[in-house]
C-alpha cells in the first residue's frame, strides 16, 4: 500500500509552520523524517493521522484521495510521544491488543515477572517499550512512530530496529527521532523538514549542509 501526504499548510497564531510538505510511506519500506526542534515533525505525523487539523492537506491511499481521517481506519496506528495506554495490567493489555506475551518476553526476558504489573508500575523506558511493541506488532498496514528510540536502552533500540525490519514486510513504517544514526541505518527513504518544507535526503553530508548535525 502507498500512503501519501501532500499540500500541507499549517500555521499557529499566524506563524506558518508547514507549507510545502510531501511525504510518502509504502509497504516494505521504512521512511524517516528528520528536522530540527520545532520544525514540525510531530505536527506532520498528527496531520497525517488526522488528529491535528490544519489549513490544507491532501491524503492519498494507493493514489486515491481520501477525506477520511486515518485514525478512523483500523489499519493505521500512531505511537505519539505521550502515554496513550490505559493503566491496566500487562496481561490485559497484551490480551486486548492480541499481541503475543511469549514473543515479547522472549525478546525482553526481564519482563517475565511483570505480567501482572499495571503499566504505571513500570519505569518510563519500560512503559515506552510496551507502547512501541504493541504498535509495531499490530496488524496495521501503516504505523507512524514519534520518537520511538528516545528513552530506550541502546540494546532495546537494537532489538526494535531489527523488529521494524521484519515488520516492514507487511507494513509501511513512518518514523521520526533525533537519534539520527539509528534512523539512517534502518530507513529506505528519508525526508528532512526545514523552513516548512520537506526534501529528500540520504547522507550525513547532506544533514551537515542542512545544519542538522555539526561538521
Ligand atoms: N498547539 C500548538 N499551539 C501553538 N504552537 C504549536 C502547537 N503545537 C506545536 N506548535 C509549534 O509548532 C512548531 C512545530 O512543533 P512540532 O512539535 O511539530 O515540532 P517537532 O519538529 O516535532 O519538534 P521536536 O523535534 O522538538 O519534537 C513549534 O514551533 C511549536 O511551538
Amino acid at each position: 500500500m502507498i500512503f501519501e501526504l501532500d499540500n500541507v499548510e499549517l500555521s499557529f497564531n499566524g506563524k506558518q509552520i508547514l507549507y510545502g510538505v510531501y511525504i510518502k510511506a509504502e509497504t516494505e519500506r521504512i521512511t524517516g523524517i528528520l528536522g530540527s526542534n520545532g520544525s514540525g515533525k510531530t505536527s506532520l505525523l498528527k496531520i497525517f493521522f488526522g488528529n491535528l487539523s490544519c489549513n490544507n492537506k491532501l491524503v492519498r491511499i494507493n493514489n486515491k484521495g481520501t477525506l477520511k481521517k486515518l485514525y478512523t481506519k483500523e489499519n493505521v496506528r500512531f505511537l505519539p510521544q505521550t502515554d496513550f495506554l490505559p493503566n491496566i495490567s500487562l496481561k490485559t493489555l497484551f490480551t486486548i491488543y492480541r499481541i503475543s506475551w511469549e514473543e515479547f518476553t522472549e525478546k525482553f526476558p526481564s519482563f517475565r515477572d511483570h505480567i501482572n504489573f499495571k503499566l504505571n508500575q513500570l519505569s518510563g523506558g519500560e512503559k515506552r517499550l510496551v507502547s512501541i511493541w504493541l504498535t509495531i506488532k499490530s496488524d496495521a498496514k501503516l504505523i507512524m512512530l514519534d520518537e520511538p528510540f528516545t528513552h530506550l536502552t541502546p540494546v532495546y533500540t537494537g532489538i526494535i530496529k531489527e523488529e521494524l525490519i521484519i515488520e516492514k514486510k507487511n507494513k509501511a513504517i513512518l518514523l521520526t527521532d533525533h537519534l539520527y544514526r539509528d534512523i539512517l541505518e534502518i530507513t529506505d527513504d528519508l525526508y528532512f523538514i526545514k523552513d516548512g518544507c520537506s526534501r529528500a535526503v540520504s547522507t550525513t553530508g547532506e544533514l551537515q549542509t542542512l545544519g542538522y548535525i555539526s561538521t
